[in-house]
């Protein structure tokens, strides 16, 4: 008999009522609310979209999803634990378990470092795989990634690889230590729409293959129609609209969700 797992059920990331307030806002003084009550769960092979301006709390999301910014007041749970409670072991598996990747991966990818030590450390480090095993784990990763033949970029450093190949490494890297969350946090941004579009068709496959979930956080309403099953739209700190693609893009209640949906109808010279 297939034993039920109770933690299956659980969303993998919530927060509740999360609130962070910046002691002093850049240069300017005085206190900055960057998230305002924002409540949101990402379910299993579930794509959660944040969308907003810039300065409407994104990335200040995305770091307290990632546990790299304490919440004021609220909560945040990953699989039903308080992230600042989880114990030691349970804080690596978070850190396994929930992975990032970037806008510009130049800078996240170090550019003394080929493609394959810049997969297979952490993987050897994080006790993932054996050493004796790492080149020809990273070589697997990278043919998922649709970086073939996989041999032949094993020693590439970052400089030699194009913007959207190295997203693919960043990719291939997010994914080798057995994630079940990836913020991605404006991680199509850099790319023209050929690339975002062949990224898209990536991030989707890695969902179906490895049962992954997305919190996707970007400025372009086009790219989170193309992946979201939810998307919630932020301003000034607080989620004023959330819903489907369907519901968002057909039936906006909010002003600020019809004026970003206008501003994508307007052509940039
Ligand atoms: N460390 C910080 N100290 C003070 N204020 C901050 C800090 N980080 C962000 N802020 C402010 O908090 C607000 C939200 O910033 P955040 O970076 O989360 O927004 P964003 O939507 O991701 O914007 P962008 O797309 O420009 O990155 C902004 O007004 C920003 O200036």
């Amino acid at each position: 008999m297939i034993e039920h797992d109770p933690t299956k059920d659980l969303a993998i990331m919530a927060l509740s009522d999360a609130v962070v307030v910046y002691p002093g806002s850049r240069g300017r003084g005085g206190r900055m609310t960057a998230l305002d009550s924002v409540s949101l769960e990402v379910g299993h092979r579930q794509t959660v979209s944040i969308v907003g301006e810039s300065g409407s709390g994104k990335s200040t999301l995305g770091r307290v999803v990632l546990g790299l910014q304490r919440l004021t007041s609220g909560s945040v749970m990953f699989r039903g634990q308080q992230l600042h409670r989880l114990s030691k072991r349970e804080r690596s598996q978070f850190r396994r378990e929930v992975q990032v990747v970037f806008q510009d991966p130049g800078s996240s990818l170090n550019p003394r470092k080929s493609v394959l030590s810049s997969i297979g450390t952490g993987m050897v480090i994080n006790g993932v795989v054996e050493r004796e095993q790492a080149t020809r784990r990273v070589e697997e990763l990278l043919e998922i990634v649709g970086l073939t033949p996989a041999r032949s970029f094993l020693t590439v450093l970052p400089d030699e690889l194009s913007g959207g190949q190295k997203q693919r490494v960043a990719f291939a890297r997010a994914i080798s230590l057995g994630p079940k969350l990836i913020v991605a946090d404006e991680a199509l941004s850099a790319l023209d729409a050929s690339l975002q579009a062949q990224i898209l068709v990536l991030m989707r496959s890695l969902q179906e293959q490895l049962g992954l979930s997305y919190l996707f956080i970007s400025h372009d309403l086009d790219t989170v129609a193309a992946i979201s099953d939810q998307i919630c739209v932020m301003q000034s700190g607080r989620v004023v609209e959330r819903g489907t693609v369907a519901d968002v893009f057909d039936h906006p209640n909010h002003d600020y969700t019809r004026k970003l949906l206008d501003a994508r109808l307007i052509p940039s010279f």
